[in-house]
């Protein structure tokens, strides 16, 4: 397929708050990315390196569909911040303050606001054990883990565990062992929280797929959906990331994340990196 691009594949490097991203516009000529491909990318000494990879493809219910790589290679069914930055992105190209897309959860709704943030709905979270999901029927509020965290699928499954202090957490210790747990036959992404203030928490976070991130917007969401569940917050919250803030809004129809997004520099893959990933 590498004849299909003499001239190398074109790609965006985004953030938002430290959660970078490669993007690929696939518009107008169908999905190209593989995980052999994400992989490759991702890799940050032998390719560009990301915490995921989102493709734009062609969508005939909304204003455009996305796909989601770890760098890994396996697949995510959401992620927030690439969501707002690809938004903003599609808003510049489509003149619109507001867009419609789709991703593997659903169609979800972005707005830029008037300080140039970007807001998703996220959907509603998913609190079912089998939405998760979990390997056997649990009390999602109360899973039998050390700590009781709380399981919460935001169309990607997420453990969050309520500590006193985040910033003690050794994460690449603690991550793994749950990102694996035989309780999340998909793995899981994992989020330690800890309360800052009223309705202010920080939050660090170990991905399935990519490890630790300055970010997570998918967890930020989850978070505030627990720390309300417990009672340790109202429904909108600031989360204190590694590489910023992101304000969460737990609406009726919809769990609502707001932050930061920047398009950092275009490049493009080269034909000779390409040969044998598509
Ligand atoms: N950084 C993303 C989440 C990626 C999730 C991914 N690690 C997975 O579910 O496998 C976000 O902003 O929501």
């Amino acid at each position: 397929m590498t004849e299909l691009f003499p001239h190398g594949l074109p790609f965006m490097k985004m953030h938002g708050a430290g959660n970078d991203f490669v993007v690929i516009d696939s518009r107008g000529r169908g999905a190209v990315v593989t995980a052999a491909l994400a992989r490759a990318v991702g890799d940050r000494n032998r390719g560009v390196g990301f915490d995921q990879l989102a493709e734009i493809r062609d969508s005939a219910e909304a204003d455009f569909a996305l796909d989601f790589w770890n760098s890994d290679g396996s697949r995510a069914g959401a992620c927030g911040n690439a969501t707002r930055c690809v938004s903003d992105y599609m808003m510049g190209q489509l003149a619109r303050d507001a867009v419609e897309l789709v991703t593997q959860r659903g169609r979800l709704l972005a707005r830029r606001l008037p300080d140039g943030r970007v807001s998703v709905n996220m959907g509603h979270p998913q609190r079912d054990w089998q939405e998760i999901p979990l390997a056997a029927p649990q009390d999602t509020a109360h899973l039998p883990l050390p700590g009781t965290p709380v399981a919460v699928g935001m169309g990607n499954p997420h453990c969050v565990f309520f500590v006193a202090d985040a910033e003690a957490v050794d994460l690449p210790a603690e991550g793994p062992v749950y990102e694996h747990h035989a309780l999340f036959p998909e793995r899981t992404n994992v989020e330690f929280a800890s309360l800052l203030g009223p309705d202010r928490l920080r939050m660090r976070v170990w991905e399935r797929g990519a490890g630790i991130t300055l970010a997570c917007g998918s967890g930020a969401c989850a978070t505030a959906v627990a720390a309300a569940e417990r009672g340790l917050t109202g429904r909108k919250v600031e989360i204190v990331v590694d590489g910023g803030m992101l304000e969460i809004d737990w609406r009726d129809d919809g769990v609502w994340m707001a932050g930061p997004v920047a398009r950092v520099f275009d490049g493009i893959l080269r034909p000779d990196f390409l040969s044998g990933l598509l």
